[in-house]
């Protein structure tokens, strides 16, 4: 069997709600964080669904003992928020995912060259092997931060079956980079867009994630 990688867009009112949201050049910085928080938080509910490890077991009602499903403790999960502008997703994942491991990453862009470079990595040298991991960034343009994150994730052991990533806009240049080196990744975003313009930017996009978010 030959894998792909498989791009979601899920059909829900709230995440293009959100997604409209963003993408108006009028809403406020304020507004814009919240509506980052929300997409976070829905499209991580849609990616987690097959991703969180459970254990059958069973428990005993007032009434009967009957079958029961819990999310299995003992499976590390790990949440790797992409600096700056994957921290406004981050807020709502963890309201999903309050028991799950940070490891932040910070990546930024060449505004010239569009080239990313690290200038932060709080991850550990190797990660358990069986690490279910969630990746947070809002914009895939070039795909050149999302390559960079994934490769510091496997070279520390992280298998890319088990990795799921999360963003708001993605674009056609990213998802192709990520079909060819991880081809087992699943990718859950709010919109594909056309494409970008000549800075790198995503048309139409929501223009500067980072600075929408923080206000800078
Ligand atoms: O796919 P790429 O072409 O690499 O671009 C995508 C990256 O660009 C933005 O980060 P930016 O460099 O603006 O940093 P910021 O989040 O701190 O604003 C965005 O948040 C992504 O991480
Ligand atoms: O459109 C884009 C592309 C990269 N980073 C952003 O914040 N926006
Ligand atoms: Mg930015």
């Amino acid at each position: 069997m030959t894998l792909q990688l498989r791009v979601y867009v899920p059909p829900h009112p709230l995440i293009k709600h959100w997604l409209a949201v963003a993408r108006d050049a009028a809403t406020p910085s304020v507004l814009f964080k919240s509506a980052m928080k929300e997409l976070g938080r829905w499209l991580t509910y849609e990616a987690i669904r097959d991703w969180l490890p459970t254990i059958e077991t069973t428990v005993q009602t007032p009434l009967a003992e009957c079958p029961a499903t819990f999310i299995n403790p003992e499976v590390p999960l790990v949440v790797v928020p992409i600096l700056r502008a994957g921290l406004g997703l981050l807020e709502g994942a963890q309201t999903l995912l309050p028991l799950a491991s940070t490891y932040h990453i910070g990546l930024v862009r060449n505004e010239e060259t569009l080239e990313a470079s690290c200038y932060l990595n709080k991850m550990p040298e190797q990660f358990n092997p069986q690490t279910r991991v969630l990746i947070t960034d809002p914009m895939l343009a070039t795909g050149g931060t999302i390559m960079m994150a994934m490769a510091e994730l496997t070279k520390r052991g992280i298998d890319p079956a088990l990795t799921r990533i999360i963003s708001v806009v993605a674009a056609p240049p990213a998802l192709q980079k990520l079909s060819s080196a991880y081809p087992g990744l699943i990718v859950y975003t709010a919109m594909i867009d056309e494409g970008l313009n000549s800075q790198g930017y995503i048309v139409p996009g929501l223009g500067d994630a980072g600075d929408r978010t923080f206000g800078t």
